[in-house]
């Protein structure tokens, strides 16, 4: 019996995110794009719970396909169980997770990270293998950080679990290796990001308790994903991707400066007059029917409409919860829709439960 075998769980999880505000500047030589991006996260969360477990008699050939190797050979096992509200939204996030190889499984990439610092530092149990169990309750490839949520919660729960000790701003790192938006996902609240859009700056840190969930949006989801890089791709050579405008760099500069930050943590009827996304035309160009859906939202009674990252998830900015369900109905039969997420922000850092 695998649960008698197991020695100790640990869950953590990580929220998802939209971007307030998302300006893009020109790739650099590696290709990646300098950010300037406001990051709400939000309370539907991914949850990742870690169990080291002793090999079972027979070995681990029954679950194979589930497992991969760190690259000095440790197994680690990956699950996924979407739990998205509704059966045609988990059954496109299933069918979407069945492409995700456990080697390029965000969370197995961030457990192979820390498996292998335990491995430097003589921490890791010998005759076990590391069981992880991700809930998905983020589309995927929605641009909502859905994997980088994964990543982030299995971050914090493996730091846990090996008694690596690791402090938040180490975690950071290792996050931004894992990918841009993970360091957003550990970092919570409403936070600036700048560098790639993963060098943080925590902007509700003294104001958390009283915003936390005080902002309520509608995400319509959409049946087919976005790839991210074709989306920056195809922007590099819209208007908006030629034009010379400058991104600010230097942190403390913009803290000063920069009324947004400031306006980002106000009411959401504040917050509807900054919303805006580089990347949203690009996206609507590649992809006619997020058009039509960002028009028939903005013909509804929402503050204000505005693509989620890279898309194709939409977000509507509600005035109150009740307000939130009245729009969430006035979309949930549009055609392009395959299903509403109600959701609220500010979000909760990464943490273990
Ligand atoms: C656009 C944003 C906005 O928050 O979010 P999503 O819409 O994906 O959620 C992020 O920058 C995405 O972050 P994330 O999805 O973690 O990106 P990564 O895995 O690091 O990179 C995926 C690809 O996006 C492009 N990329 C990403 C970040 C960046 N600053 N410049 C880029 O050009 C690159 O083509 C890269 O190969
Ligand atoms: N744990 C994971 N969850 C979702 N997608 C993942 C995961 N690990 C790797 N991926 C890959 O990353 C891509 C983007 O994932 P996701 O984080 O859900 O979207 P986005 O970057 O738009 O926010 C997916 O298409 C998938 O191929």
């Amino acid at each position: 019996m695998e649960e008698q075998t197991s020695t100790r769980t640990v869950i953590g999880s990580a929220p998802g995110k939209l971007n307030l505000v998302l300006r893009v500047g020109k790739p650099d030589n590696k290709g990646y794009h300098p950010l300037y991006s406001i990051f709400e996260t939000v309370s539907l969360r991914e949850t990742c719970v870690a169990v080291l477990r002793a090999f079972p008699e027979g070995g681990l050939d029954n679950f194979s396909a589930e497992i991969a190797f760190t690259p000095s050979g440790y197994p680690v096992r990956v699950r996924n169980k979407a739990d998205l509200g509704e059966a045609e939204a988990n059954r496109i996030a299933e069918a979407a997770l069945a492409d995700v190889e456990v080697a390029t499984h965000l969370a197995f990439k961030a457990a192979s990270l820390l498996v292998e610092l335990a491995g430097e530092r003589g921490c890791l149990p010998n005759g076990y293998y590391l069981d992880l169990t991700v809930i998905k309750r983020i589309p995927i490839a929605g641009g909502m950080a859905g994997g980088s949520a994964d990543a982030a919660a299995t971050l914090v729960a493996v730091n846990e679990l090996l008694g690596l000790d690791l402090d938040s701003s180490a975690l950071e790192v290792l996050g931004r290796r894992l990918g841009a938006d993970v360091p957003a996902c550990l970092t919570g609240g409403v936070s600036l990001g700048l560098g790639y859009g993963d060098h943080m700056t925590r902007l509700d840190k003294d104001i958390s308790n009283e915003l936390a969930g005080t902002r309520h949006w509608v995400m319509l989801m959409s049946a087919t994903g976005l790839s991210t890089p074709a989306v920056f791709t195809a922007f590099d050579t819209s208007d908006r991707g030629r034009s010379e405008i400058p991104l600010p760099t230097q942190t403390h500069d913009i803290l000063e400066a920069d009324e947004n930050l400031k306006t980002a943590l106000g009411t959401a009827a504040e917050i509807a007059e900054i919303l805006e996304n580089d990347l949203q035309a690009t996206a609507f160009t590649l992809r006619l029917d997020l058009a039509e859906t960002y028009r028939a939202a903005k013909e509804t009674d929402a503050l204000n409409v505005v693509l989620s990252g890279s898309g194709p998830t939409i977000a509507m900015l509600a005035q109150t919860q009740a307000h939130a369900t009245a729009l969430a109905k006035k979309m949930q039969n549009h055609p392009n829709v395959v299903a509403t997420l109600i959701t609220s922000g500010p979000g909760l850092p990464a943490g273990v439960e």
